[in-house]
């Protein structure tokens, strides 16, 4: 059955860092043009596969291990230095033809597409500088100095130019003690942080990323673990110099209360497109993201029998209208699923067929079509009696998707 947190949304929001019970989510997004998106991403995939290798390489050999240098013959070292310059080259002549990091007003820094993008085009791919686990045994400060204290000069470097909020009263950053420095260390965890499997980790390409609420983010990150990889994806097209803005919790929520959260977790006032609306669009907005969450809350309650699985279609379908109506497009590729999910059970083959192809969809866009959901799925489509839960209801048609 759709487990309660499987019918919950699904965008990733940033991980309050060492706050172990943050949980990851995911995400998907828009349809159109697919096709041609497809066929853009494959060869996107292909190219950063190239990049990938040079990523492993470099933390497989590199990654602060004196020794190995050490024992290496000056010939060794030499082609391995070339190595890792080629890797950063690569990652970097990718990211150029992508996206420029800029200072934005208000902001810091930011993204800014530097050409138009793809809607399910792969942005970034990357492997962390270092993941803390979500139970730890010393205290969070001296867990970041000691992960720290692993990496290669350059990846520290790359750590302390990320930017941070939220520094105690009493730190000095500019002091040159180590006690502020660990402190420093700890805002820039807590500011830059994200959900990386059963813990939180630090990216420091997809760390440039701003937030906007609702409709206005554009692109999602999601962390695989078998890849130990962070994927950012473009849930809606983005247009050459338009900033590339992901989404740092679940926006599914009124005005105010995002507000509230990202001022005090995230230190800035949020004036993303949809916090910006006029009154009464802000509250129509705010009544429709308001409604979706509390259609996915009547979902859930399939799961216990509650509702037939009738309603709980008809309740995903409504989902979708208000999403269309928002512009809202996350987390469509698990709502499909959960929604294939539920046909299964009750044994209606063409709408288990259905959600499932819509969800290879949307988890292709939003999580790339080669991540396991979207090849999850795809299975289902093509063989959906073999599904677990099969028959495990009473039979009923329970609908297939509008859109
Ligand atoms: C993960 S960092 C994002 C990159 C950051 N702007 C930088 O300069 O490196 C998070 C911080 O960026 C800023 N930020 C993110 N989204 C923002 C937004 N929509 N408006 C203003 N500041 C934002 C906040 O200071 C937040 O604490």
């Amino acid at each position: 059955m759709p487990s309660k947190s499987s019918t919950k949304p699904s965008q990733k929001g940033k991980a309050p860092a060492l706050k172990p019970k943050a949980k990851v989510q995911e995400t998907s997004q828009n349809q159109s043009s697919r096709a041609s998106t497809w066929s853009l991403k494959h060869f996107v995939s292909l190219a950063t596969l190239a990049v990938s290798f040079l990523v492993y390489y470099y933390y497989n050999t590199s990654s602060g291990n004196g020794s190995r240098f050490g024992a290496s013959s000056q010939s060794e070292s030499d082609i391995h230095i070339q190595s890792v310059l080629d890797m950063e080259r690569a990652i970097a002549e990718r990211d150029a033809s992508i996206f420029e990091v800029r200072d934005l007003p208000g902001k810091g820094k930011g993204m800014v597409a530097v050409r138009d993008i793809e809607q399910g085009e792969l942005i970034i791919r990357e492997r962390p500088l270092f993941v803390v686990p979500p139970q730890i045994s010393v205290s969070p400060t001296a867990l970041v100095a000691q992960n720290l204290a692993r990496l290669a000069p350059s990846q520290r470097s790359a750590f302390f130019n990320l930017s941070y909020v939220n520094l105690p009263p009493h730190v000095n950053p500019d002091s040159g003690l180590d006690k502020d420095l660990n402190e420093v260390a700890l805002a820039i965890f807590q500011t830059n942080a994200v959900s990386a499997g059963d813990g939180v980790g630090i990216f420091p390409r997809m760390a440039r990323l701003n937030h906007g609420c609702s409709r206005a983010f554009n692109s999602v990150y999601s962390y695989r673990e078998k890849e130990g990889e962070l994927v950012v994806h473009a849930l809606k097209g983005v247009k050459k110099d338009e900033e590339l803005l992901t989404t740092y919790m679940n926006t599914k929520q009124p005005r105010a209360r995002r507000r509230d959260y990202l001022s005090h977790q995230y230190g800035f006032e949020c004036t993303c497109s949809v916090c910006s609306l006029p009154k009464l669009e802000s509250q129509a907005s705010d009544g429709r993201l308001s409604a979706m969450s509390n259609l996915y809350a009547r979902f859930s309650t399939w799961n216990s029998g509650t509702i037939s699985g009738v309603e709980a279609i008809d309740t995903v379908q409504r989902i979708w209208d208000l999403g269309n109506e928002e512009g809202y497009w996350s987390e469509r590729g698990q709502l499909a699923s959960d929604a294939a999910f539920v046909a299964a059970a009750h044994s209606d083959l063409t709408a288990t067929e259905e959600w499932a192809r819509l969800a290879v969809e949307w988890f292709g866009i939003e999580l790339g079509s080669d991540s396991e959901q979207a090849q999850r799925m795809k299975s289902l489509a093509a063989h959906p009696m073999g599904h677990a839960v099969w028959g495990s209801r009473k039979v009923e048609k329970v609908g297939i998707p509008r859109r």
